[in-house]
Order: structure tokens, then sequence, then C-alpha cells
């Protein structure tokens, strides 16, 4: 491993994101600026998220992570254009224009639950996104030999005629990846996409997820997880989120997830072990804070 790449993390504050990424990361892809949400709950106001100032570049991997119920998901949701924030913007870019975040063709989405359709085969359910939407115009030949090479890209050739119920949870998470890639998506955002899975499927999973992003030199994610292993693997920004009304606490950056081979060799390394800690450490701090913030600790 070439171990000068690998930044040591650092917790950077809350407009952290000036530091440098060991990934080659290009141009502005999605920006909040002071965004804030809030709900309407039994006739009171519940503030979520306040002053949330980031700004994500193109290929660049971000991992959201932090107590629970701090607004990660509604982090998410504001980014894909489900909901407008009560204040400050979130924009996404292309070419260097902006528009107001909205529900894409070119966002894709994974869940923690794959959402197949029962009544689909494997196939069926990967060609879905693609036959609905405009990735392919009229080339129909391109999207069927595309749907076959992300299948096996996932090994799921062999399934692709079988239903959601004749198959693993992990084969069901492999189609919706490989739903989700067929789309060619210029954002992925990813909710807990793993967390339904046994330890060892989720490895899996974090390799094709891998595999699959570095053959998308264009691709931005961004994915909540509870799990920090998860995190320092799959991506290069790690952000902490905590408080109530949730913000950004801290960023950390290092280059471990662009030169990782295997989970396993990676744990190894001691600067996975240096980040781990430090990412931890930040949470178990923001969580007693959060705690504290919601009248839940005494
Ligand atoms: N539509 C809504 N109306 C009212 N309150 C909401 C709504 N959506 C989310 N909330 C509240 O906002 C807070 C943050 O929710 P969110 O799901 O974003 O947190 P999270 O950090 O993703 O939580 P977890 O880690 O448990 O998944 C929670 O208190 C939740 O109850």
């Amino acid at each position: 491993m070439n171990r000068k790449n690998n930044l040591l993390p650092h917790n950077t504050g809350e407009h952290a994101m000036n530091g440098t990424s060991a990934r080659v990361i290009g141009d502005t892809k999605i920006t909040l600026t002071g965004a804030a949400q809030a709900y309407s709950v039994r006739g009171g106001r519940r503030e979520v998220l306040t002053g949330i100032d980031i700004e994500i570049k193109t290929n660049e991997s971000v991992a959201v992570i932090g107590p629970t119920g701090v607004g990660k998901s509604t982090l998410l949701r504001l980014i894909a254009g489900f909901e407008d924030p009560t204040s400050g913007e979130v924009k996404l870019w292309n070419d260097g224009r902006s528009s107001v975040a909205a529900p894409a063709a070119d966002i894709g989405y994974l869940f923690q639950q794959p959402a197949l359709f029962p009544w689909m085969t494997v196939k069926q359910n990967v060609l879905f996104g693609a036959r609905h939407g405009k990735t392919y115009g009229h080339d129909k030949q391109e999207m069927l030999s595309q749907a076959d090479y992300f299948m096996e890209r996932v090994g799921l050739l062999d399934a692709a005629d079988l239903f959601p119920y004749q198959i693993s949870g992990g084969m069901r998470a492999r189609t919706a990846l490989a739903r989700v890639f067929l789309t060619r998506p210029k954002v992925l955002l990813m909710d807990e996409p793993f967390g339904a899975l046994d330890a060892l499927t989720r490895r899996e999973m974090y390799v094709l997820l891998r595999d699959l992003v570095s053959k998308s030199p264009e691709l931005t994610t961004v994915m909540v997880t509870h799990d920090v292993d998860e995190a320092i693997t799959l991506c290069g920004t790690i952000m902490i989120i905590s408080g109530i009304p949730g913000t950004i606490t801290s960023v950390y950056r290092s280059g471990l997830a662009a030169m990782a081979e295997s989970a396993e060799d990676l744990q190894r390394e001691p600067d996975y072990v240096e980040l781990k800690a430090a990412l931890l450490k930040s949470l178990n701090a923001r969580r007693n804070e959060t705690r504290t913030t919601s009248g839940t600790a005494s």
C-alpha cells in the first residue's frame, strides 16, 4: 500500500471542506449553503438541521455519520430534492451551472431495503429504472447489454430469471446495486444501504460498490451509515453531524478508501486504526453533547 497518499485524519471543525483529499476529485457537484430544516410536530416546530454548509466535488465519496436522530437522513432527502430546506439553499451543479435540488433521473438512491418489485424477475427489476428513464434513449440493445454487464459484475447473471422471494438478502442488495448503476447516475445517495446485511455479505457489497464507483469517474456518492468501518472503507470524506438541531461538527478526510484492496487488509493499517479511534472518540463526545442538549442525559 502506498502510505504516502494516506492523509492523517484531521478534525477541521464546522466549515471544514478546504482540506485536501487523496482522491482525484473534480468540480463542485453539490452545495448546501446555510441549509436548515424544521418540521411541524404536534402544533410545534422541530428544528432538525441548522447551518449546513457543505461543498461536495464530482467524484467525491462522502459518508455522513452521527448519533441517531440528528438529521442524517433528512440531509440526504434535502440533497435528493425530496424536501426543500426551510432556509438556505441546496444546489446540484452540472458543467458549472447550478439548479435547486429536485428529484431527477441522474440521481440514484440505495436504501436499506432494496425495494424490489416482487412480481418481476431479477433482470426485470434491474431494467426497471433504465426502462423508465432517458439514459439510453431508444437504444434498447445498449440498455440490455449494459444490464447484462452490470448483472455480470455483481454476479447475478445466473439468477436473472428468479423472483425476489427466490433469492437471498445479499442477492437482493446486489440487484438493487445493478439497477441503480444501470441508470448511470451522476449522484448516488445511499441511506444505510447495507445495514440489513450480515457482516460477510456487507464486505462483498463493499468490493462491488468500490468496483462500480471506480469505473464511474463522474459519480459523486453520499452515504449515511452508522458503521464507522463502512465509512472509512468506502469514503474519502467523513462528516459527523451532531447536536439538536443537527449540524456538521467535524470533517475527516483520508485516502484510505481509495487504497483498500480488501477491507481486512485496510483495517490492519495503522492509519486506519488511528482514524477509526479518532472518529469513535469524536462520535462519543458528540453523542454525549447531543444527549445533554436534548435533556436525556443526567
Ligand atoms: N417528516 C417529518 N416530520 C416530523 N419530524 C421528522 C420528519 N422527518 C424526520 N423527523 C424528525 O427529524 C429528526 C431527524 O430524523 P432523521 O431520520 O433525519 O435522523 P437520522 O440521523 O437519520 O436518524 P437515525 O440515525 O436514527 O436513522 C428525528 O427526530 C425525526 O423524528
